[in-house]
């Protein structure tokens, strides 16, 4: 039976007694469901290995209480937990064949060879190396993805009761990257054991999570699906760590509108895109931030009053879309705005003078705040 896995307020700081102590998770509570796949997406340093060091008990945290079910796990030790874990180094032992490092777990359990000989076939058969155990070598003479899958395949063969991925694909090629990807879906789906999978890669992140958590600097800023940050992100560094956003410097100039800094461009943005709570600003005048996704913004040669002129920079043909770096006037906005554009049969822009135009009501509306 899958397990919940729970954290109510996790505090963990590093060197407490230190001059400089690190507080590298901040009042983090939030709950996994059981046969959940949960993503930990962020920049580096935001927190993750931590968060998941501690789900193994690898680090013991300040204060907080972490439950496996209705289990508080706190204070157990990582050998008394029923975890498995797999690591992007794939730590495989090089001296035993992959029969005896998928065994290994079992056999510190000292279970009977029997049972042992049924439960890796069986994972072997899972994880899709039925043929390389036929031959058992050394985890060396193996590829890159098929030593993953062997590291996958030992950290599942005691039916852990929680699977813990640190970075699991980061050594592979960008290729093999992505099949693994549905790989471990698959794996994870077939097996239903509640798992964690840590990466700072946003899109394997939204390919392979039934939902994610994005950290930054230790807190937890948004939990959901990819669907549900990429359409409803709560704040600014959000929006732009699940996906493209542009962004513009604004004021806002009446309900639901901003004008462009340094343009006569007055947007209208949906009610439910302004990402932040009314009673926080509602002053004319005050500093916002638009944002736009490159769908939500196109580009057009002619002037109009609405059109801000910017410079074509880089164009990438990219199939059934155009994508186009364009700068605009640096007080406007200080990054290059990335647009995408259906493919033209007359043609693209080149690479001089446009017009930007943002379309009417799509963008969102955030607080003006750190972005990265
Ligand atoms: N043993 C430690 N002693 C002191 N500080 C630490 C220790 N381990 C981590 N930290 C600090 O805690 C913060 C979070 O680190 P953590 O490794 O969890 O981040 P991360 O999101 O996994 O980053 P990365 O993607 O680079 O692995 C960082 O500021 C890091 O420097």
């Amino acid at each position: 039976m899958s397990l919940n896995l729970t954290y109510k307020h996790v505090n963990k700081i590093f060197g407490e007694q230190s001059k400089n102590p690190v507080h590298a998770l901040k009042d983090v509570s939030f709950a996994i469901e059981p046969g959940e796949l949960f993503c930990l997406l962020g920049p580096s340093g935001c927190g993750k290995t931590t968060l998941l060091r501690s789900t193994a008990g690898l680090e013991s945290i300040t204060d907080g209480q972490i439950l496996y079910g209705d289990k508080d796990m706190t204070l157990i030790p990582p050998f008394r937990r029923n975890i498995g874990m797999v690591f992007q180094s794939f730590a495989l032992y090089p001296h035993m064949n992959i029969f005896e490092n998928v065994a290994y777990g079992l056999r510190v359990r000292k279970t009977a060879d029997d049972i042992v000989r049924k439960k890796v076939t069986e994972v072997m058969e899972l994880v899709g190396l039925t043929e390389e155990l036929k031959r058992n070598p050394s985890p060396t003479g193996l590829s890159g993805g098929q030593q993953q899958r062997v590291a996958i395949a030992r950290a599942l063969v005691y039916d852990p009761d929680i699977l813990l991925l640190d970075e699991p694909l980061a050594n592979l090629d960008a290729k093999l990257r992505r099949y693994m990807r549905a790989e471990i879906r698959r794996i994870q789906k077939a097996t239903n054991i509640t798992t964690i999978f840590v990466t700072h890669d946003q899109e394997e992140a939204m390919a392979i999570g039934d939902r994610l958590a994005v950290l930054r600097k230790g807190v937890v800023e948004q939990i959901g699906s990819s669907n549900e940050l990429y359409t409803r992100p709560n704040n600014a560094f959000v929006s732009n760590f699940i996906g493209k956003m542009n962004f513009f410097n604004a004021k806002l100039s009446g309900q639901g509108k901003a004008t462009i800094v340094g343009t006569q461009t007055t947007i209208s943005v949906r009610p439910e895109n302004i990402r932040f709570s009314n009673k926080k600003i509602v002053e004319n005048g005050a500093s916002v931030l638009l944002g736009a996704r490159p769908e939500q913004l196109e580009i057009c040669r002619e002037k109009t009053p609405e059109g801000i002129r910017g410079t074509v920079q880089i164009i990438q043909h990219l199939g059934q879309f155009v994508r186009y770096e364009v700068v605009l006037d640096s007080s406007i906005s200080d990054a290059s705005m990335e647009i995408d554009m259906p493919y033209m049969v007359e043609g693209v822009f080149e690479r001089d003078s446009v017009y930007v135009k943002v379309k009417e009501g799509l963008p969102f509306m955030f607080l003006p705040e750190v972005r990265n």
